[in-house]
């Protein structure tokens, strides 16, 4: 299983304006990685996740290309990609959405149990739930509770359960670890981290760095949507490269704890050149011609 993402843009139209969400987006994504994908809210992350699912709204335009390579089948460009593959071959089966919220996800008037029935049934899978929740680290005797009588991480893992339900190769996590405390973001982290042993590709959505640091393999940093950096995670935390990756680090309160200053720019209204050169301290008047990726994975005329 590969994902090859290859000059993806979104586009919304809005009354009086465009917002430029995703921008010429390109990185790939392999069996047994996980790659974290991290930047500022708004940046675009999770309208990134959702053109990836054609899950977007009528008023979005997506461009480019994002190939999921399955062997034995031929490439599949879920830009291209009808409605009616996306919902029969696609969500679900090959790729499984963790949400952003997972208590909000579940229905609140059905047993985890019943909602895992009905998914596995909707997907035409064998397996009991009871089997699935196995695998998703929950114990039978919470399947007969009601979402608001499971706690945090246990409606986190009836909500990865869901998302294997179809055993997907492809996982993507939106901000799995929102809301959660120290020891349940470790723990799902962990949870993600085994799903990427299994043989799984994992695309996590997250602001949370250091949740980044302790299961990516592979770092993409966005900004003002565009992917300004690609690196492996190690090299990443040794030393980012883009200005704004940097500024990243160094805003944590366990390394500098000095925020960026300013803010990003309206996504209405992007500048010309690197939409980071009025927040950063390397800008020259080279920086008003936007800076493509370099071989290194880098757009940065600085760095
Ligand atoms: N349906 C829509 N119409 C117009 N603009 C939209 C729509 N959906 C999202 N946007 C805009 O797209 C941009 C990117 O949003 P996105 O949700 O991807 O951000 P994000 O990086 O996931 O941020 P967060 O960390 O807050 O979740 C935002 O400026 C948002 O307002
Ligand atoms: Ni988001």
């Amino acid at each position: 299983m590969r994902l090859r993402v290859d000059g993806l843009s979104v586009r919304f139209r809005i009354p009086g304006a465009i917002v430029r969400a995703v921008t010429d987006a390109r990185f790939e994504l392999g069996a047994g990685r996980c790659l974290a994908l991290v930047g500022e809210s708004g940046c675009g992350k999770s309208v990134m996740a959702h053109a990836l699912l054609g899950l977007l709204p009528g008023n979005a335009a997506v461009t480019g290309h994002a190939w999921l390579d399955v062997p034995g089948q031929d490439p599949l460009d879920l830009v291209a990609a009808s409605e009616k593959t996306l919902a029969r071959r696609v969500r679900g089966r090959l790729i499984g959405l963790v949400p952003q919220s997972p208590a909000a996800h579940l229905t609140p008037v059905r047993t985890a149990r019943a909602q895992l029935a009905e998914t596995l049934r909707e997907l035409g899978r064998a397996e009991t739930p009871d089997a699935l929740a196995e695998r998703a680290g929950l114990r039978p005797e919470h399947l007969d509770r009601y979402p608001h009588q499971l706690s945090g991480g246990m409606a986190q893992r009836v909500a990865n359960a869901l998302a294997l339900a179809g055993d997907p190769p492809l996982i993507l996590a939106d901000e799995p670890t929102t809301g959660l405390d120290r020891p349940l973001v470790d723990a799902t982290m962990a949870e993600l981290r085994r799903l990427c042993d299994e043989g799984r590709a994992v695309l996590v959505i997250t602001h949370d760095l250091r949740a980044a640091e302790r299961v990516a393999d592979d770092i993409a940093v966005m900004y003002a949507s565009r992917v300004v950096e690609r690196s492996e995670a190690g090299a990443f935390f040794a030393g980012p490269r883009h200005p704004y990756a940097r500024g990243l680090l160094d805003a944590l309160p366990s390394r500098r704890f000095v925020p960026i200053p300013g803010l990003p720019p309206e996504l209405t209204r992007l500048p010309d050149g690197c939409a980071f050169r009025p927040r950063c301290a390397l800008s020259t008047a080279a920086c008003s011609v936007l800076p493509a990726i370099d071989a290194n994975g880098v757009a940065c005329h600085h760095a």
